[in-house]
C-alpha cells in the first residue's frame, strides 16, 4: 500500500491539484494527439548495462529537503554541458510547487540534447505519462510508495507501452518486493527517507542483494562525489542518479565526467 503520513502525501496532492488544471485545459484525448509529433524514445538500458557506472544528472533547482538549489536560467545550457561530460541520461525535474520544475525545462533540454530524457515527477496517472513522451521524455519515473500495486502496474505497463523506460523506486524492502513483483528493468533505490528527508547512505547496501537480479539498480540521492559512487557501485549500482552536488558545481561538466565509468575497487 502507498505510504501515508508522509511529505510525499503533500506533493502528490499538489501535483493532482496541478494535473487537473492542465487535463481541464488539455484534455487526455488531445494530448495523445500529440504523441505523433515526439521523436521516437531512447532506450538507457544498453548504456546503463554497460560496465562502470552510468550518470543520470538531474535538473533540481529546489527541493524540500534543501530550500533553493540553483536558479538554473538556462536547463538546456547545464543540460549540454552534462551530456559532454557523458551522462547515460538527465533527470528533468517537472514538479512545480516544491521543486520549481516545470515541463518546459524538459521540451528545452530534448531540444539541447539527443541523451535520453527522465520525466522525474510524482506520477500518478496516464495523462502524466502521455505527456512526458509527447514532450520528448524517454523514461519516466514511478515512486512505489506514491501508488498502490493495480496502479503500479497499471502506470508501468502504459508507460512501456507508450515506449517509455521505467525508473520503478522504492525505499525499503517491503516497496523492492513490489517492485520486483512487477519485473522491472531499471530499480532505483532511494536514500532519503520521506518521512524525515534525511539521507542514509546504507539504505542502498541494505536493499541490493534482495533487488539483483536481472534489474539494473539505481543509487538514488545524496551522492556528493566519485567516493559515494565507488561506495554504491561496489554494493552492486549500474547507475547513480544525482541532483545537488552537480547544480551546485561549478563545473557540471567535469562532475560527470569524473562520475562516469567509476568500477568496484
Ligand atoms: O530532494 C528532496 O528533498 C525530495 C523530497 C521528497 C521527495 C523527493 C525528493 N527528491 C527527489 C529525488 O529523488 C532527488 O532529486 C534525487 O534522488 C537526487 O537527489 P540529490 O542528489 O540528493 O539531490
Amino acid at each position: 500500500m502507498p505510504a501515508t503520513g508522509s511529505v510525499l502525501d503533500d506533493i502528490v496532492a499538489g501535483a493532482r491539484d496541478d494535473l487537473a488544471r492542465r487535463e481541464a485545459a488539455l484534455p487526455l484525448g488531445e494530448l495523445r494527439a500529440h504523441l505523433a509529433d515526439a521523436p521516437p524514445a531512447r532506450d538507457p538500458m544498453p548504456h546503463f548495462r554497460a560496465p562502470g557506472s552510468s550518470v543520470i544528472a538531474e535538473v533540481k533547482r529546489r527541493s524540500p529537503s534543501k530550500g533553493a538549489l540553483a536558479e538554473i536560467p538556462d536547463p538546456a545550457s547545464l543540460a549540454r554541458a552534462y551530456a559532454r561530460g557523458g551522462a547515460a541520461a538527465i533527470s528533468v525535474l517537472t514538479e512545480e510547487r516544491r521543486f520549481g520544475g516545470r515541463l518546459d525545462d524538459l521540451r528545452a533540454v530534448r531540444a539541447a540534447v539527443e541523451t535520453p530524457i527522465l520525466r522525474k515527477d510524482f506520477i500518478v496517472e496516464s495523462y502524466q505519462l502521455v505527456e512526458a513522451r509527447a514532450a520528448g521524455a524517454d523514461l519516466a519515473l514511478l515512486i512505489v510508495a506514491a501508488l498502490d500495486d493495480d496502479t503500479l502496474r497499471r502506470l508501468h505497463d502504459e508507460a512501456t507501452g507508450l515506449g517509455l523506460t521505467v525508473l520503478v523506486e522504492v525505499h525499503d524492502e517491503a516497496e523492492a518486493e513490489r517492485a520486483l513483483a512487477l519485473e522491472a528493468e531499471l530499480i532505483g533505490v532511494n536514500s532519503r527517507n520521506l518521512k524525515t528527508l534525511e539521507v542514509d547512505p546504507d539504505v542502498f547496501g541494505r536493499l541490493a542483494p534482495q533487488i539483483q537480479g536481472d534489474a539494473v539498480l539505481v543509487a538514488e540521492s545524496g551522492i556528493t562525489g566519485v567516493a559515494d559512487v565507488g561506495r554504491f557501485v561496489s554494493e552492486g549500482a549500474g547507475v547513480v542518479l544525482v541532483g545537488e552536488a552537480l547544480v551546485k558545481d561549478g563545473d557540471p561538466e567535469a562532475a560527470v565526467r569524473a562520475m562516469t565509468g567509476v568500477t568496484a575497487p
